[in-house]
């Protein structure tokens, strides 16, 4: 008999986790931000990598697996990467079955988020996990909105991986957003990267040793990809040392083109 058990399994005594056991995967998410943290599809390995040594202290991001960045990107406000990380979503709907388990979590405005951006709004977050992983992010406002699904993907080794289906424009936050174009159909990681691709194939493949990530993005504009290195993640506190050799973030977002009033962003990450 299949069952996905859901569980309240408080590992802090802050009511943050959710732990999902289903035939088809494992899953971890914390209510604060809806985000998913932890996903490993039953005889696969782990998607997300996560920082081993946040305190997962309420109203604090916490880096690891897929957070939401919205209603803006990066310093465009403050906090960075917007509230949606550090609130408190509502899980609105949980079905199961043997295909997998959705869930829906809804965040609007009160007055926490009027402070920090004075507008009414309703975000929903729809997940879908079975062996893969689908994340929609639907937003209705009064006023456009930047976001990207900040994921966190772990690698064995970062000077193994390749990344494919960038594209060749974009604009590198290392020199202070200049526009860029590469040649390379290929990218190799092996330097501190921040990047904003902003002519990207639907699908960016990350490629390993073992294994290949497809990460298919929908209603995207952008694809971020990220990764400290050595000298940045000493400026982290919730990073080990040597833990940017396991990580490398590949974001699905809309960056140089901003999220209507009423519009949507859709990532999928499967093994393939
Ligand atoms: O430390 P955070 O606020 O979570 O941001 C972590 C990183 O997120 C993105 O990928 C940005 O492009 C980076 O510039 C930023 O450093």
């Amino acid at each position: 008999m299949w069952r996905a058990s859901i569980s309240a399994q408080y590992l802090t005594q802050n009511d943050l986790f959710l732990e999902i056991h289903h035939p088809l995967f494992d899953a971890i998410l914390l209510k604060q931000g809806a985000q998913l943290i932890h996903f490993q599809p039953k005889g696969g390995e782990p998607f997300f990598w996560s920082a081993k040594r946040s305190t997962f202290q309420k109203g604090k991001a916490f880096r690891g697996g897929i957070p939401l960045c919205w209603p803006w990107f990066g310093k465009m406000g403050t906090p960075s990467h917007g509230f949606a990380r550090i609130v408190e979503w509502e899980m609105a709907q949980y079905s199961e079955n043997e295909e997998g388990v959705q869930l829906i979590f809804e965040l609007h405005d009160d007055a926490f988020t009027r402070s920090l951006w004075p507008y009414a709004f309703r975000a929903r977050l729809e997940m879908h996990l079975n062996r893969a992983v689908e994340l929609c992010l639907h937003v209705n406002a009064e006023k456009a909105s930047t976001a990207a699904l900040h994921t966190y993907l772990t690698c064995q080794n970062i000077h193994d991986v390749t990344v494919m289906g960038l594209g060749s424009a974009y604009n590198d936050a290392l020199q202070g957003g200049m526009a860029c174009e590469t040649k390379e159909p290929v990218l190799h990681v092996n330097h501190s990267i921040d990047r904003i691709y902003t002519m990207s194939e639907a699908t960016t493949l990350l490629r390993e040793k073992d294994r290949t990530l497809s990460i298919t993005h929908k209603n995207h504009s952008d694809v971020v990809v990220w990764n400290p290195w050595r000298e940045g993640e000493s400026s982290f506190a919730d990073m080990n040392e040597n833990d940017y050799t396991q990580m490398l973030c590949i974001e699905s977002a809309r960056i140089s083109k901003s999220l209507a009033c009423e519009d949507r962003l859709h990532v999928k990450i499967a093994s393939l």
